[in-house]
Protein backbone atom coordinates (compact mmCIF):
# COMPACT_ATOMS: atom_id res chain seq x y z
CA UNK A 1 0.00 0.00 0.00
CA UNK A 2 0.99 3.25 -0.70
CA UNK A 3 2.86 5.41 1.97
CA UNK A 4 2.20 8.89 2.40
CA UNK A 5 4.99 11.00 3.74
CA UNK A 6 4.19 14.47 4.73
CA UNK A 7 6.92 17.00 3.63
CA UNK A 8 7.70 19.95 5.97
CA UNK A 9 10.28 21.63 4.47
CA UNK A 10 10.16 24.99 6.71
CA UNK A 11 12.25 27.88 6.97
CA UNK A 12 15.99 28.64 6.26
CA UNK A 13 17.93 26.03 4.68
CA UNK A 14 14.73 23.78 5.51
CA UNK A 15 13.44 23.94 2.02
CA UNK A 16 17.30 23.03 0.37
CA UNK A 17 18.15 20.59 2.60
CA UNK A 18 14.64 18.85 2.26
CA UNK A 19 14.80 18.90 -1.43
CA UNK A 20 17.98 16.70 -1.54
CA UNK A 21 16.13 14.37 0.93
CA UNK A 22 13.47 14.56 -1.57
CA UNK A 23 15.38 13.58 -4.31
CA UNK A 24 16.66 10.68 -2.27
CA UNK A 25 13.26 9.15 -1.60
CA UNK A 26 11.99 9.98 -5.13
CA UNK A 27 14.82 8.09 -7.00
CA UNK A 28 13.89 4.83 -5.02
CA UNK A 29 10.78 4.98 -6.96
CA UNK A 30 11.71 3.10 -9.65
CA UNK A 31 13.51 0.65 -7.55
CA UNK A 32 9.72 0.00 -6.07
CA UNK A 33 9.43 2.23 -2.82
CA UNK A 34 5.39 2.94 -2.91
CA UNK A 35 5.45 6.57 -1.69
CA UNK A 36 3.36 9.99 -2.34
CA UNK A 37 4.66 13.27 -1.04
CA UNK A 38 2.23 15.76 0.49
CA UNK A 39 3.77 19.60 1.26
CA UNK A 40 2.39 21.48 4.04
CA UNK A 41 3.30 24.29 5.90
CA UNK A 42 4.85 24.84 9.29
CA UNK A 43 7.18 27.87 11.17
CA UNK A 44 7.58 31.10 10.05
CA UNK A 45 6.94 30.25 6.47
CA UNK A 46 3.16 28.71 7.96
CA UNK A 47 3.21 32.21 9.82
CA UNK A 48 3.19 34.62 7.03
CA UNK A 49 0.97 32.30 5.11
CA UNK A 50 -1.90 31.77 8.12
CA UNK A 51 -1.06 33.64 11.09
CA UNK A 52 -0.06 30.68 12.38
CA UNK A 53 3.26 28.55 13.03
CA UNK A 54 1.27 25.31 13.15
CA UNK A 55 -1.96 25.70 11.13
CA UNK A 56 -5.06 23.09 11.32
CA UNK A 57 -4.51 21.78 7.50
CA UNK A 58 -0.19 21.07 8.41
CA UNK A 59 -1.64 19.42 11.97
CA UNK A 60 -4.48 17.12 10.03
CA UNK A 61 -1.91 16.36 7.19
CA UNK A 62 0.84 15.51 9.63
CA UNK A 63 -1.70 13.19 11.66
CA UNK A 64 -3.10 11.01 8.30
CA UNK A 65 0.82 10.68 7.26
CA UNK A 66 2.41 7.51 7.79
CA UNK A 67 5.70 9.55 8.73
CA UNK A 68 6.88 12.92 8.49
CA UNK A 69 9.81 14.52 6.82
CA UNK A 70 10.76 18.00 8.63
CA UNK A 71 13.66 20.78 7.53
CA UNK A 72 13.84 22.96 9.91
CA UNK A 73 11.98 26.32 11.44
CA UNK A 74 12.93 29.71 12.69
CA UNK A 75 15.09 32.89 11.69
CA UNK A 76 15.82 36.39 12.16
CA UNK A 77 12.31 37.29 10.40
CA UNK A 78 10.05 36.07 13.13
CA UNK A 79 12.78 36.87 15.86
CA UNK A 80 10.35 39.93 17.24
CA UNK A 81 6.91 38.28 17.57
CA UNK A 82 5.41 37.22 20.56
CA UNK A 83 6.40 33.70 21.89
CA UNK A 84 3.01 31.88 20.95
CA UNK A 85 2.97 32.21 17.11
CA UNK A 86 7.22 32.16 16.92
CA UNK A 87 8.03 29.41 14.30
CA UNK A 88 9.56 27.24 17.11
CA UNK A 89 5.96 26.60 18.81
CA UNK A 90 4.85 24.98 15.57
CA UNK A 91 7.40 22.71 16.01
CA UNK A 92 6.92 22.06 19.85
CA UNK A 93 3.15 21.89 18.91
CA UNK A 94 3.35 19.07 16.18
CA UNK A 95 5.65 17.03 18.31
CA UNK A 96 3.44 17.75 21.23
CA UNK A 97 0.02 16.70 19.30
CA UNK A 98 1.02 13.96 17.75
CA UNK A 99 2.83 12.73 21.11
CA UNK A 100 6.30 12.35 19.73
CA UNK A 101 8.02 11.35 22.95
CA UNK A 102 11.11 9.70 22.11
CA UNK A 103 13.81 11.45 20.21
CA UNK A 104 16.98 9.29 19.11
CA UNK A 105 19.61 11.46 17.80
CA UNK A 106 22.50 8.93 16.72
CA UNK A 107 26.39 10.53 16.98
CA UNK A 108 28.00 8.42 14.51
CA UNK A 109 32.01 9.23 13.32
CA UNK A 110 31.93 8.38 9.46
CA UNK A 111 36.00 7.55 9.71
CA UNK A 112 36.12 9.90 5.87
CA UNK A 113 35.16 12.76 9.05
CA UNK A 114 37.75 12.09 11.81
CA UNK A 115 39.41 15.00 10.33
CA UNK A 116 36.38 17.45 10.77
CA UNK A 117 35.59 16.35 14.22
CA UNK A 118 37.08 18.49 16.90
CA UNK A 119 38.39 15.79 18.90
CA UNK A 120 41.78 13.63 18.05
CA UNK A 121 40.92 10.86 15.59
CA UNK A 122 41.62 8.24 18.49
CA UNK A 123 39.54 9.66 20.92
CA UNK A 124 36.68 9.84 18.68
CA UNK A 125 37.30 6.69 15.98
CA UNK A 126 34.47 4.40 16.25
CA UNK A 127 32.42 6.61 17.81
CA UNK A 128 28.74 5.40 17.84
CA UNK A 129 26.30 6.85 20.36
CA UNK A 130 22.76 6.90 20.75
CA UNK A 131 21.19 10.28 22.56
CA UNK A 132 17.43 9.14 23.66
CA UNK A 133 15.69 12.58 24.14
CA UNK A 134 12.57 13.01 25.63
CA UNK A 135 10.74 15.20 23.57
CA UNK A 136 7.03 16.05 24.69
CA UNK A 137 7.90 16.93 28.05
CA UNK A 138 10.10 18.94 30.48
CA UNK A 139 10.74 22.72 30.73
CA UNK A 140 10.04 23.41 27.23
CA UNK A 141 6.06 22.54 28.05
CA UNK A 142 5.76 22.90 31.70
CA UNK A 143 3.10 25.21 33.45
CA UNK A 144 3.62 27.54 34.82
CA UNK A 145 5.60 29.79 32.64
CA UNK A 146 6.26 33.20 31.67
CA UNK A 147 7.23 36.81 32.37
CA UNK A 148 5.12 38.72 35.45
CA UNK A 149 5.92 42.06 36.95
CA UNK A 150 6.50 41.87 40.58
CA UNK A 151 4.76 44.05 43.20
CA UNK A 152 7.95 46.29 43.28
CA UNK A 153 7.47 47.09 39.21
CA UNK A 154 10.47 44.31 38.04
CA UNK A 155 9.74 41.58 35.67
CA UNK A 156 10.36 38.20 36.46
CA UNK A 157 10.77 35.26 33.91
CA UNK A 158 9.90 31.81 34.94
CA UNK A 159 9.56 28.41 33.13
CA UNK A 160 8.48 25.23 35.06
CA UNK A 161 10.37 21.91 34.95
CA UNK A 162 7.79 18.85 35.16
CA UNK A 163 8.14 15.03 34.43
CA UNK A 164 5.50 12.70 35.96
CA UNK A 165 6.58 8.86 36.80
CA UNK A 166 4.84 7.74 33.43
CA UNK A 167 6.89 9.83 31.15
CA UNK A 168 10.09 8.99 32.59
CA UNK A 169 9.36 5.11 32.28
CA UNK A 170 8.19 5.07 29.05
CA UNK A 171 11.30 7.11 27.01
CA UNK A 172 13.53 5.09 29.97
CA UNK A 173 11.80 1.77 28.39
CA UNK A 174 13.08 3.40 24.62
CA UNK A 175 16.50 3.69 26.28
CA UNK A 176 16.45 0.29 27.43
CA UNK A 177 15.05 -1.73 24.94
CA UNK A 178 17.72 0.34 22.44
CA UNK A 179 20.65 -0.40 24.34
CA UNK A 180 19.73 -4.21 24.10
CA UNK A 181 20.38 -4.27 20.45
CA UNK A 182 23.64 -2.34 20.79
CA UNK A 183 26.17 -2.71 23.71
CA UNK A 184 23.89 -2.94 26.39
CA UNK A 185 24.74 -0.02 28.25
CA UNK A 186 22.38 3.29 29.45
CA UNK A 187 23.89 6.69 30.88
CA UNK A 188 21.06 8.45 32.31
CA UNK A 189 21.70 12.07 32.58
CA UNK A 190 19.92 14.31 35.27
CA UNK A 191 21.23 17.03 37.95
CA UNK A 192 19.34 14.84 40.72
CA UNK A 193 22.11 16.79 43.02
CA UNK A 194 19.79 20.37 42.63
CA UNK A 195 16.59 19.72 40.68
CA UNK A 196 13.57 17.68 42.62
CA UNK A 197 12.38 16.54 39.22
CA UNK A 198 15.11 15.19 37.94
CA UNK A 199 15.78 13.09 41.37
CA UNK A 200 12.52 11.80 40.70
CA UNK A 201 14.12 10.89 37.25
CA UNK A 202 16.99 9.10 38.50
CA UNK A 203 14.77 6.85 40.88
CA UNK A 204 12.36 6.02 38.65
CA UNK A 205 15.02 5.13 35.89
CA UNK A 206 16.78 3.17 38.83
CA UNK A 207 13.87 1.21 39.51
CA UNK A 208 12.89 0.70 35.95
CA UNK A 209 16.51 -1.03 35.59
CA UNK A 210 15.12 -3.96 37.91
CA UNK A 211 13.03 -4.89 34.21
CA UNK A 212 16.62 -4.71 32.25
CA UNK A 213 18.67 -6.51 34.03
CA UNK A 214 21.25 -7.40 31.18
CA UNK A 215 21.49 -3.31 30.70
CA UNK A 216 23.92 -1.77 32.91
CA UNK A 217 22.57 1.47 34.47
CA UNK A 218 24.42 4.43 35.19
CA UNK A 219 23.85 8.04 35.94
CA UNK A 220 25.59 11.20 35.56
CA UNK A 221 24.87 14.94 36.11
CA UNK A 222 24.56 16.63 32.99
CA UNK A 223 27.46 19.43 33.40
CA UNK A 224 30.04 16.58 34.05
CA UNK A 225 28.39 14.71 31.17
CA UNK A 226 28.96 16.98 28.60
CA UNK A 227 32.90 17.36 29.89
CA UNK A 228 32.69 13.48 29.30
CA UNK A 229 31.27 14.16 25.53
CA UNK A 230 34.45 16.20 24.72
CA UNK A 231 36.75 14.34 26.89
CA UNK A 232 35.97 10.54 26.24
CA UNK A 233 32.49 10.35 24.22
CA UNK A 234 33.49 6.53 23.59
CA UNK A 235 32.59 5.75 27.18
CA UNK A 236 29.04 6.19 26.16
CA UNK A 237 26.63 3.41 24.71
CA UNK A 238 22.84 5.16 25.44
CA UNK A 239 22.51 8.02 26.74
CA UNK A 240 19.00 9.13 27.84
CA UNK A 241 17.88 12.44 29.21
CA UNK A 242 15.16 15.20 29.67
CA UNK A 243 14.25 17.45 26.89
CA UNK A 244 16.11 20.18 27.26
CA UNK A 245 19.71 18.64 28.51
CA UNK A 246 18.98 16.52 25.48
CA UNK A 247 19.17 19.48 23.27
CA UNK A 248 22.23 20.65 24.13
CA UNK A 249 23.78 17.45 25.05
CA UNK A 250 23.01 15.98 20.96
CA UNK A 251 24.40 19.26 19.26
CA UNK A 252 27.44 19.25 21.50
CA UNK A 253 27.72 15.33 20.43
CA UNK A 254 27.08 16.44 16.62
CA UNK A 255 30.69 17.87 16.62
CA UNK A 256 32.52 14.85 17.45
CA UNK A 257 31.46 13.83 14.21
CA UNK A 258 32.32 16.74 12.22
CA UNK A 259 29.62 18.98 11.72
CA UNK A 260 25.77 19.46 13.24
CA UNK A 261 24.89 19.28 9.59
CA UNK A 262 25.69 15.16 9.64
CA UNK A 263 23.14 14.59 12.52
CA UNK A 264 19.53 13.12 12.22
CA UNK A 265 16.79 12.14 14.08
CA UNK A 266 13.67 9.90 14.70
CA UNK A 267 10.91 11.13 17.01
CA UNK A 268 8.49 8.40 17.10
CA UNK A 269 5.48 7.97 19.23
CA UNK A 270 4.27 4.99 20.90
CA UNK A 271 3.56 2.66 17.91
CA UNK A 272 6.39 3.74 15.93
CA UNK A 273 4.87 6.43 13.99
CA UNK A 274 7.76 9.39 13.38
CA UNK A 275 8.94 12.36 12.02
CA UNK A 276 12.39 12.75 10.78
CA UNK A 277 14.68 15.80 11.03
CA UNK A 278 17.93 16.71 11.60
CA UNK A 279 19.05 18.29 14.74
CA UNK A 280 19.95 21.33 13.51
CA UNK A 281 17.77 24.79 12.99
CA UNK A 282 17.24 26.83 10.03
CA UNK A 283 20.63 28.08 9.88
CA UNK A 284 19.74 31.17 8.78
CA UNK A 285 23.19 32.92 8.41
CA UNK A 286 23.50 30.63 5.52
CA UNK A 287 20.34 30.08 4.07
CA UNK A 288 19.63 30.69 0.33
CA UNK A 289 23.10 30.47 -0.53
CA UNK A 290 22.99 26.30 -1.16
CA UNK A 291 25.77 25.64 1.11
CA UNK A 292 24.09 23.68 3.78
CA UNK A 293 24.84 20.26 4.19
CA UNK A 294 21.39 17.95 3.70
CA UNK A 295 23.58 14.80 4.55
CA UNK A 296 21.69 15.21 8.48
CA UNK A 297 17.95 15.53 6.41
CA UNK A 298 19.17 12.75 3.65
CA UNK A 299 20.19 10.25 6.95
CA UNK A 300 16.91 11.23 8.44
CA UNK A 301 14.86 9.74 5.73
CA UNK A 302 17.23 6.78 6.18
CA UNK A 303 15.79 6.50 9.44
CA UNK A 304 12.51 6.98 8.41
CA UNK A 305 13.06 3.86 5.70
CA UNK A 306 13.91 1.71 9.02
CA UNK A 307 12.05 2.83 11.74
CA UNK A 308 8.51 3.60 10.29
CA UNK A 309 8.23 2.49 6.55
CA UNK A 310 9.91 -0.82 7.60
CA UNK A 311 11.97 -0.61 4.65
CA UNK A 312 15.74 -1.29 6.01
CA UNK A 313 17.24 -2.48 2.42
CA UNK A 314 16.47 1.10 1.25
CA UNK A 315 17.78 2.33 4.52
CA UNK A 316 21.24 0.99 4.32
CA UNK A 317 21.53 2.23 0.81
CA UNK A 318 21.29 5.63 1.90
CA UNK A 319 23.92 4.84 4.53
CA UNK A 320 26.34 3.52 1.94
CA UNK A 321 25.90 5.98 -1.01
CA UNK A 322 26.14 8.83 1.64
CA UNK A 323 29.70 6.84 3.05
CA UNK A 324 30.50 6.76 -0.77
CA UNK A 325 30.37 10.10 -1.11
CA UNK A 326 32.91 10.58 1.48
CA UNK A 327 35.13 8.01 -0.04
CA UNK A 328 34.75 10.02 -3.33
CA UNK A 329 36.08 13.44 -1.27
CA UNK A 330 32.88 15.18 -1.61
CA UNK A 331 32.37 18.04 0.62
CA UNK A 332 30.11 20.70 1.87
CA UNK A 333 31.92 23.99 3.52
CA UNK A 334 30.75 22.44 7.04
CA UNK A 335 32.95 19.37 6.78
CA UNK A 336 35.41 20.85 4.27
CA UNK A 337 39.56 20.20 4.47
CA UNK A 338 41.66 20.32 2.66
CA UNK A 339 42.29 18.03 -0.53
CA UNK A 340 38.53 17.44 -0.55
CA UNK A 341 36.40 18.60 -3.29
CA UNK A 342 34.10 21.18 -2.57
CA UNK A 343 30.60 20.83 -3.17
CA UNK A 344 27.22 22.82 -3.24
CA UNK A 345 24.07 21.60 -0.98
CA UNK A 346 22.53 20.19 -4.52
CA UNK A 347 25.57 19.18 -5.85
CA UNK A 348 25.48 16.71 -2.92
CA UNK A 349 22.01 15.57 -3.26
CA UNK A 350 22.86 14.80 -6.35
CA UNK A 351 26.04 12.80 -5.76
CA UNK A 352 24.23 10.43 -3.13
CA UNK A 353 21.52 9.77 -5.65
CA UNK A 354 24.18 8.59 -8.45
CA UNK A 355 25.87 7.16 -5.58
CA UNK A 356 22.22 4.69 -4.63
N1 LIG B 1 14.59 21.68 14.69
C1 LIG B 1 14.50 22.97 14.42
O1 LIG B 1 13.72 23.39 13.59
C2 LIG B 1 15.39 23.91 15.14
C3 LIG B 1 15.22 25.25 14.95
N2 LIG B 1 16.10 26.13 15.49
C4 LIG B 1 15.90 27.52 15.13
O2 LIG B 1 16.81 27.80 14.06
C5 LIG B 1 17.21 29.18 14.09
C6 LIG B 1 18.72 29.29 14.11
O3 LIG B 1 19.21 28.73 15.32
P1 LIG B 1 20.74 28.53 15.67
O4 LIG B 1 20.86 28.64 17.12
O5 LIG B 1 21.58 29.40 14.81
O6 LIG B 1 21.03 26.98 15.32
P2 LIG B 1 21.29 26.27 13.93
O7 LIG B 1 21.38 24.83 14.22
O8 LIG B 1 20.28 26.70 12.93
O9 LIG B 1 22.71 26.80 13.44
C7 LIG B 1 23.85 26.77 14.27
C8 LIG B 1 25.11 26.89 13.39
O10 LIG B 1 25.27 25.67 12.66
C9 LIG B 1 25.28 25.91 11.28
N3 LIG B 1 24.52 24.84 10.61
C10 LIG B 1 23.33 24.34 11.01
N4 LIG B 1 22.92 23.42 10.14
C11 LIG B 1 23.85 23.32 9.19
C12 LIG B 1 23.96 22.54 8.00
N5 LIG B 1 23.04 21.64 7.64
N6 LIG B 1 25.06 22.73 7.23
C13 LIG B 1 26.01 23.58 7.58
N7 LIG B 1 25.96 24.35 8.68
C14 LIG B 1 24.88 24.23 9.48
C15 LIG B 1 24.62 27.26 11.09
O11 LIG B 1 25.07 27.88 9.89
C16 LIG B 1 25.03 28.00 12.36
O12 LIG B 1 26.30 28.58 12.20
C17 LIG B 1 16.54 29.73 15.36
O13 LIG B 1 15.37 30.38 14.96
C18 LIG B 1 16.24 28.52 16.20
O14 LIG B 1 15.18 28.69 17.08
C19 LIG B 1 17.19 25.72 16.21
C20 LIG B 1 17.40 24.39 16.43
C21 LIG B 1 16.51 23.37 15.94
C1 LIG C 1 12.62 24.66 18.99
C2 LIG C 1 13.80 23.91 19.60
C3 LIG C 1 13.43 23.21 20.85
C4 LIG C 1 14.31 22.98 18.60
C5 LIG C 1 15.63 22.39 18.94
O1 LIG C 1 16.60 23.04 19.22
C6 LIG C 1 15.75 20.95 18.84
O2 LIG C 1 14.77 20.22 18.85
O3 LIG C 1 16.90 20.49 18.78
MG1 LIG D 1 18.37 21.87 19.34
Amino acid sequence: MTKKIAVLAGDGIGPEIVAEAVKVLNAFKQDGLDIELEYGLIGGAAYDETGSPLPEETLQMAKQADAILLGAVGGYKWESLDISVRPEKGLLGIRSQLNLFANLRPALLYPQLADASTLKPEVVSGLDLMIVRELTGGIYFGQPRGIRILENGEKEGYNTLVYRESEINRIGRVAFDIARKRQSRVCSVDKANVLECTELWRETMTALSKDYADVELSHMYVDNAAMQLVRAPKQFDVMVTTNMFGDILSDCASMLTGSIGMLPSASLDENGKGMYEPIHGSAPDIAGQNIANPLATILSAAMMLRYTLDQPAFADRIESAVSKVLDQGLRTADIFSAGMTRVTTAEMGDAVVAAL
